[in-house]
């Protein structure tokens, strides 16, 4: 499994592109029959990526848990969101079976012990991304679709920001230990997403860029507001954002991203906003 360990703020500044690019970026997502997973010491949050195809896929596959997790399976002491961003699939969770449609999602609970993945045409797989945190307690696995979602509409196309927040994993949805998640799609003509830029310094969080048109890029803005810098991502990269630095991108075209967030708390208005006119 990739490790990720904490970069701080001051460091940052001096990093290169590729310096930035190797702690922060995860690329290779969606391996055929295979998981993809990055663990990260920021709030020891997991990202993973799936895409079955000629097998049913076990959540922990190519995963030694009792070495990177000291459990002995991947959610005894965890929680997980996943959504899948591709063709109709299943999640089976200790036997309950999931149909997960495009941008359908689930959570699954703390203390379930096995997990799979398999797409229904293996000639259109399904593609599911996910992101797991440190759990305490037991919670209630929930299929959310895109219509159980809380909508938030965000921004104006004057702006080139008109976006609908979709908040999935949220408290008002269901309940979870930590982890929060959504989706966020940016109208056609509008290419910035999270601009007014916030941080949360008690939460970090993770963005997962997709349905970036061909020969398009999003340039994901990191850093501290008065110290900003970029990465370029492709479609179906995702980027880890400690507390301490603002995440927000501008596309060359529209485009979707997946947000999930785990910290000391669930409060998603608790943004510590950033005055677009301080920035540097
Ligand atoms: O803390 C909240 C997260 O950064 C995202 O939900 C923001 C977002 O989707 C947007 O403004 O476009
Ligand atoms: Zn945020």
């Amino acid at each position: 499994m990739d490790i990720r360990y904490s970069v701080n703020q001051r460091d940052f500044k001096r990093y290169t592109t590729d310096e930035i690019r190797d702690e922060f970026l995860i690329t290779d997502l969606f391996k055929a029959d295979e998981v993809t997973a990055v663990y990260s010491h920021v709030d020891r949050m997991v990202t993973l990526g799936c895409m079955p195809v000629n097998e049913m896929v076990s959540i922990d596959k190519g995963i030694d848990c009792w070495k990177n997790f000291g459990t002995h399976y991947f959610l005894e002491r965890r929680e997980i969101g996943i959504f899948n961003i591709g063709e109709p699939g299943v999640i089976t969770a200790d036997g309950a079976e999931y149909k997960m449609g495009h941008e359908d999602c689930l959570y699954i609970t703390m203390g379930t012990k096995e997990v799979t993945f398999a797409s229904d045409d293996a000639a259109h797989p399904a593609k599911f991304y996910m992101v797991s945190a440190p759990a305490h307690k037991p919670c209630k696995t929930t299929f959310i679709s895109i219509q159980d979602a809380n909508k938030r509409p965000m921004g104006d196309l004057k702006t080139s920001n008109a976006r609908t927040i979709n908040q999935f994993i949220h408290p008002d949805v269901l309940e979870t230990c930590q982890l929060s998640m959504g989706l966020t799609r940016l109208e056609e003509g509008s290419v910035w997403n999270t601009m007014p830029a916030h941080t949360h310094e008690r939460r970090m969080e993770v963005y997962f860029y997709f349905d970036i048109p061909e020969d398009n890029v999003v340039f994901h803005m990191m850093g501290e507001g008065k110290e900003t810098r970029h990465i370029v991502m492709q479609n179906e990269e995702a980027v880890i954002s400690p507390s301490w630095s603002i995440h927000s991108g501008c596309g060359t075209s529209n485009y979707t991203f997946i947000w999930a967030m785990g910290g000391e708390n669930k409060a998603f208005d608790d943004m510590d906003n950033i005055p677009t006119a301080e920035l540097r």
